[in-house]
This record gives C-alpha cells, structure tokens and sequence, in this order.
C-alpha cells in the first residue's frame, strides 16, 4: 500500500544543516496498524509528514496506492491527500464549529453534496461513538471526543490510509486505550492502513502488527511486534521494551528463586504469541499430580497474544513432572526451560 524509498528532510535553520529524516526506505502492507516508534526529536512527526507532504522531502520518494505522492502537482497532491487521513495530537478541530459541521469540513471542500454530507456526517458519529454530541463546540468535549471528532474528520472521504501523529500522547491512559480500541475497530471494519507514531511502547504493543523504531533520522530496527519484543537488537529498542515489560534484572532474581524454594524443579515459561493456552498452569495441574506455585513473572499482551516470562516450582514425582513438562514441549507453544531441578 506504501512504499517509501531513500525518503530525506533536511531542514535548514540558522544555517546550520538538520537531517531529520535521512534515506528512510519502508514497504507497508495494505491494512496494516504500522507503528513508529522513537524519542523525542527522532524525526517521526516530520517521516509522518511527509508522506502527505505536509512537509516536502528533500529527497526521495513516497507512493501510496500506486500514486507517486512525491511527483504530483499541487492540484493532484490536494486529490490525493483526500486518500490519505490525518490525525494529530492536539486534534486541529475548527473550534467555531460544531461536532458535526467539523466533520463536514473535509465534505464541503471535496464539493459533496448537502444530503450526501449530512448522511455520511451521521454514519461516522455513529461510527466513532458520538451520537448525541453532534450540536456540541469542541470546548465543550472531553480529549477523547475531541480525538473521536478528529477521527471521523479524518475519515470523512472514505481514505485508504490514516497516519496518526501522536495521536494519544495527550489523553489520559483510559481514554488512550479507547482511542487504540476506536483504531482497531476502523483498521478491521473498514481494512484502513493505519500508520501511527508514539514514543510509547505500549501503544505499539496493543495495536500494531509491525514496529519500526527511529532514532536520528533513520530506522534502526524493524519488524513483527512480537518478534521486536522478543529480540530486541537496538539498545534504543530494548528501552523501549523495557517501558513494557520493566527492566530486567532476572540474574539476580533467579539467585535468590534457587535459594528461596529448595524443593522441586524451578521452570521458566517463556510465552511467545501464545493465544490458546492461557490457562496452562491450571491445565497441568488438572492433567497431572504436580503442585505449581507461581514464583514470579511478567506477561503482557501483544496483538500477536501473550508475550513474556514466568517462574514457576514444580514438585511432585520425578516422573509425573516430566510428563508435564512434555506436554509443555508438545502440546503449546510456551517455551519452557528447568533453570533448577532438586529431584
Ligand atoms: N520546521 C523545522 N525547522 C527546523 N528544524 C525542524 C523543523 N521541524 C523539525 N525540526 C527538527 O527536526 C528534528 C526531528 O523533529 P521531529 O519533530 O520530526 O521529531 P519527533 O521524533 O517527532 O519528536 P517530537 O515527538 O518531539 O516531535 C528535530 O531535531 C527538530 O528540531
């Protein structure tokens, strides 16, 4: 659906020289939550703006749905960008306007007719969850309508792309986690490829299927979420890892595991995209005479399921723990390793 080649923005101020975004290149797949991660100053807002030319590249090129964004004339580039919806951080409403008349906004300049506008308005109110609230000034809502308002605007023309720039960084973490469930629900109901930037890992973790993480410019590491989280290979990555799943300071925990419970086998399960075991522990129980005490851990979940580690102390027959530690091997996809085995 996108596909970007040797993509550069060279600012110039003072006269000094600022690459923000140097020689990016990046395929995205149609209908794919593509997150970009990265610290302030990285040049994501200025990548995001590019590809709508908000910003115009130095260099390079953007092509979204077999469109040439970079090549097209400023009568085109208006076209185009109808395709492609936008959602910001502090929303960009029309604060004169009401909920519904921000909505039309992108109807009226598309020249669509008053019926057709006045339909299509109320089908995304219904769409974003603001019905009721269709008479209301943007003072009057809460951020996370206002983002809701924002959304549908985006939306209005019916795009085939919706970039999002930090689009939850000034909402509290409930109204975050609504907006995320909002985005999901669009991306599936309507196959829209979301591309989203954050500095937050655990946006990344709820929504996205593919993360790339940008530090000066460029794209220093990419792929499955799942994957990034398992591997991380960038120190810059596994900070970002580490704001989800805390740092680890497994070493010295484990010591102090083996010293603690004497008895029995010290298991570590490593959950990797797990969806269908969840309720693995109680399972194991039930299937074999084995006591399993959970000794400590962290899972959290991806869009990919479960990912994460747990310590646990298995005791019972040698031969009974065996078997359930087989099963593991076989029947799931948990990885699982005896760390210490007293027996
Ligand atoms: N219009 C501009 N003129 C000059 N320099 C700019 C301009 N816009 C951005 N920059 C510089 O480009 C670099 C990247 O900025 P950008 O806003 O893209 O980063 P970011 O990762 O989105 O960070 P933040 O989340 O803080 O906005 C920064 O060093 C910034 O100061």
């Amino acid at each position: 659906m996108i596909s970007i080649e040797g993509l550069s923005k060279i600012f110039t101020a003072d006269k000094q020289k600022l690459t923000a975004v140097d020689n990016l290149t990046l395929d995205i797949k149609d209908g794919e939550i593509f997150g970009v991660i990265g610290y302030s100053g990285a040049g994501k807002s200025t990548f995001v703006r590019l590809l709508n030319r908000l910003e115009e590249p130095t260099g390079g090129r953007v092509v979204i749905d077999k469109q040439e964004i970079t090549s097209l004339n400023s009568r085109k580039l208006r076209l185009a960008r109808q395709e492609i919806g936008m959602i910001f951080q502090h929303f960009n409403l029309l604060w004169s306007r009401t909920v519904k008349d921000n909505i039309a906004f992108p109807l009226e300049i598309a020249g669509i007719a008053k019926a057709e506008r006045e339909q299509r308005v109320q089908e995304l109110i219904d769409l974003v969850g603001l019905s009721g609230r269709e008479n209301a000034y943007p003072s009057q809502l809460s951020g996370g309508q206002k983002q809701r308002v924002g959304i549908a605007r985006a939306l209005a023309n019916r795009p085939k792309v919706l970039l999002c720039d930090e689009a939850t960084s000034a909402l509290d973490p409930e109204t975050t986690n609504a907006i995320l469930d909002l985005l999901v629900d669009i991306n599936q109901k309507l196959g829209l490829t979301i591309i989203l930037i954050t500095h937050e890992m655990h946006v990344i973790r709820k929504i996205c299927n593919q993360v790339a993480v940008m530090e000066k410019g460029k794209i220093v590491e990419q792929g499955d979420v799942l994957d990034v989280f398992l591997r991380p290979k960038q120190p810059v990555t596994r900070k970002f890892v580490q704001q989800v799943m805390g740092s680890s300071e497994e070493d010295d925990d484990l010591q102090l595991l083996m010293s603690t419970y004497k008895q029995g086998k010290i298991v570590r399960l490593h959950f990797i995209g797990e969806t269908t075991n969840q309720a693995l522990i109680s399972q194991l129980a039930k299937k074999y005479a084995v006591d399993i005490n959970i000794l400590q851990g962290k899972i959290t979940q991806t869009r990919a399921g479960a990912y994460g580690t747990l310590f646990v102390q298995m005791d019972g027959k040698a031969e009974e723990m065996n078997k359930a530690i087989q099963y593991i091997t076989d029947e799931t996809s948990v990885e699982v390793e005896v760390i210490r085995d007293a027996n």
